[in-house]
């Protein structure tokens, strides 16, 4: 928390220097109004009953007035200045905290869900941002106006300056166990919660739509959803009235010192122990101590439990990095011998089965190769640690004979392209969608179109109604033009696959090019085309080919079959057919299933 405190003053005081000394001095002069007007309230009051000279009464009154119109002004002028520091604190953190997400080079992280209930929470933290600076002035203003009041009182009883005092230390340490309870609270339900959203997103979203309507399966995901919300909201409830009793206690305990030391007042003006002026100024005072001292106390409990959220915030932004980033890579040169993958043995964690036990594979440059395997076998799994998004447990991965893990993970990225299994449809423009793959040439419609038609897409996007700028998405629309085919289209499975193929296009030319199932959505033949043409893309260029349809993949220069984690066959096509095992099984299978189809 003390490292969250020192984060969020340092960035309070570097993004809004000037209006951070503003806010401070209204800040100071709005704790010091009260005090200013209790004691011109007690001065008028001696006047006007005569004890002491009337003679400054004109100006004690004036002086009052002015300090009543503070008291009433600065509140308004502070809570905007705290709202302007507050937004531009939550955008530099924002920032900062999607940078820090970026900064992860590979997978684990998101993958990792206590990581997403801190992500979580961090953007929940975010908006904390208002509450930690207005919350942290407003304790040093708390405390500003209680050692100015606690002063004024104990000129008039120090027994009950020391009474009021005493009740703030309780409140104090219940205010803050609550707030840490609170806060423990949002972590352990914050699993509940993230479920309660996932439940929520699928019953809302279209991709679930067709399956959940089919099955009859809403009912079940809303229930477990209710079940989710159940578990938060009686977390939620349990704290609250927790804290409805300690906090109805501690204002029992307020009202009882302020009622008793009123009594004592009236009684001790009788005898004439004070005088009216003092009488006053002891109510102002009780009230206004008591009024601090709840503004110290709650403020630091919400500013303890603001600091809490606002340190998930940090550590996402002070992880340490996924994967280890040499200091001083090694330069990365055009692949001129191959990738190399040396007894690559990979899990994705300890309690997870080996993936690749051991796996050995060579891609030539220039060359186009292809994995084959049955489902789960790892061919995703071996594409990943190629993009280095994990590194493998033992063995290497060489790039050129350098190892993939004394490279920069960026320069690696920036020498391929590709399109994964599992590729994204963004809800975005198409020339967006395409462009997205290298956003540095963003703006070229030649090289847009041009990626699109490589991957057989550019007919369909050209035709749309406002061509490569349509959105391929109906999120947007407004209620307007919600009928108006110009503010998005839906494209099918295949298309979304040409598309992702453009953008892998539109890369340009890179060392190695990976398709893992990315035309399994297009016709066998478009397939075979789509291969063909990224073989033919550059002089050079090396691909990584990963498809279920061995006719499609036929002509590669090397076939790799990965079965229980390694490679059991590699060769030609016309190798792996006269070797007669596994391969040419599955191949004579799937193509007398085409034979049976054509001749049916
Ligand atoms: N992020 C992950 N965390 C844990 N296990 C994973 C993860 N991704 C994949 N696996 C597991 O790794 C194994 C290999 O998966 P992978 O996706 O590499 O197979 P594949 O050969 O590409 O399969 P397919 O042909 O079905 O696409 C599977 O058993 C899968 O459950």
């Amino acid at each position: 928390m003390i490292a969250a405190a020192r984060v969020a003053a340092g960035t309070a005081i570097r993004t809004a220097p000037g209006l951070t000394l503003l806010y401070v001095l209204v800040m100071l002069a709005e704790a010091l109004a009260p005090i200013a007007v209790a004691w011109l309230t007690k001065a008028v009051v001696d006047s006007l009953v005569g004890d002491v000279p009337a003679t400054g009464l004109p100006a004690l009154a004036a002086g009052l007035a002015g300090a009543g119109v503070l008291v009433a002004a600065l509140p308004q002028v502070s809570r905007y200045l705290g709202s302007q520091i507050g937004r531009l604190f939550t955008a530099h953190t924002t920032a900062q905290l999607f940078t820090a997400t970026l900064r992860f080079a590979g997978l684990r992280p998101f993958e990792d869900p206590v990581f997403h209930d801190r992500l979580r929470l961090a953007q929940n933290g975010m908006q904390t941002g208002q509450g930690i600076v207005t919350g942290s002035f407003r304790v040093v203003q708390s405390l500003v106006t209680l050692v100015g009041m606690a002063g004024s009182l104990l000129v008039i009883s120090p027994g009950l300056t020391g009474i009021v005092l005493a009740t703030g230390a309780p409140a104090l340490v219940a205010q803050l166990r609550l707030s840490r309870r609170r806060m423990a609270m949002l972590w352990e339900t914050s699993p509940a919660e993230r479920r309660q959203l996932f439940y929520g997103n699928l019953l809302g979203t279209i991709e679930a739509a067709k399956e959940i309507r089919l099955f009859n399966s809403g009912r079940f995901l809303r229930d477990r959803m209710m079940g989710e919300l159940r578990t938060t909201n009686d977390a939620h409830r349990r704290m609250d009235l927790r804290e409805l009793s300690v906090e109805g206690l501690l204002t029992l305990l307020g009202a009882l010192v302020a009622g008793g030391g009123l009594v004592w007042a009236v009684i001790a003006a009788g005898s004439g122990a004070l005088s009216a002026g003092d009488v006053s100024l002891l109510i102002a005072a009780v009230a206004a101590v008591q009024n601090a001292l709840n503004g110290l106390v709650s403020g630091i409990a919400g500013l303890h439990q603001d600091l809490i959220m606002f340190g998930h915030s940090v550590t996402v932004i002070q992880a340490e990095p996924d994967l280890p980033v040499p200091a001083a890579p090694a330069p990365m040169p055009r692949l001129r011998d191959g990738i190399r993958l040396n007894d690559v043995w990979f899990r994705y964690s300890d309690d997870h089965p080996w993936i690749l036990r051991g796996l050995n594979l060579f891609i030539p440059a220039g060359a186009a190769v292809a994995v084959v395997g049955l489902n789960g076998a790892g061919k995703s799994t071996l594409v990943k640690l190629l993009c280095r998004f994990y590194d493998p447990q033992h063995g290497s991965i060489t790039w050129d004979g350098v190892d993939l893990r004394h490279l920069h993970p960026d320069h690696l990225r920036q020498r391929v392209s590709g399109v994964f299994q599992d590729h994204m449809a963004y809800d975005l423009s198409a020339a967006d969608n395409i462009s997205i793959g290298f956003v540095a040439a963003r703006g070229d419609e030649a090289r847009v179109q041009g990626a699109a038609r490589e991957a057989g897409i550019d007919g369909k996007l050209s035709a749309l109604p406002r061509g490569y700028d349509t959105m391929l998405t109906r999120m947007f629309f407004s209620e307007d033009d919600k009928d108006d085919p110009e503010t998005g289209v839906v494209l099918s499975g295949g298309q979304w696959q040409r598309v992702a193929l453009a953008r892998a296009m539109f890369r340009g030319r890179r060392d190695l090019m990976i398709l893992d199932e990315a035309s399994a959505g297009l016709d066998p033949e478009a397939e075979a085309d789509v291969h063909g043409r990224i073989r033919r893309q550059g002089d050079g260029a090396t691909s990584l080919l990963i498809s279920h349809r061995l006719n499609t993949v036929r002509d590669a220069d090397l076939i790799a079959v990965l079965e229980d984690g390694v490679i059991v066959e590699s060769g030609t096509h016309e190798q792996l057919m006269a070797s007669g095992r596994g391969y040419a099984r599955l191949f004579r299978l799937q193509a007398s299933g085409y034979q049976e189809a054509a001749r049916s």
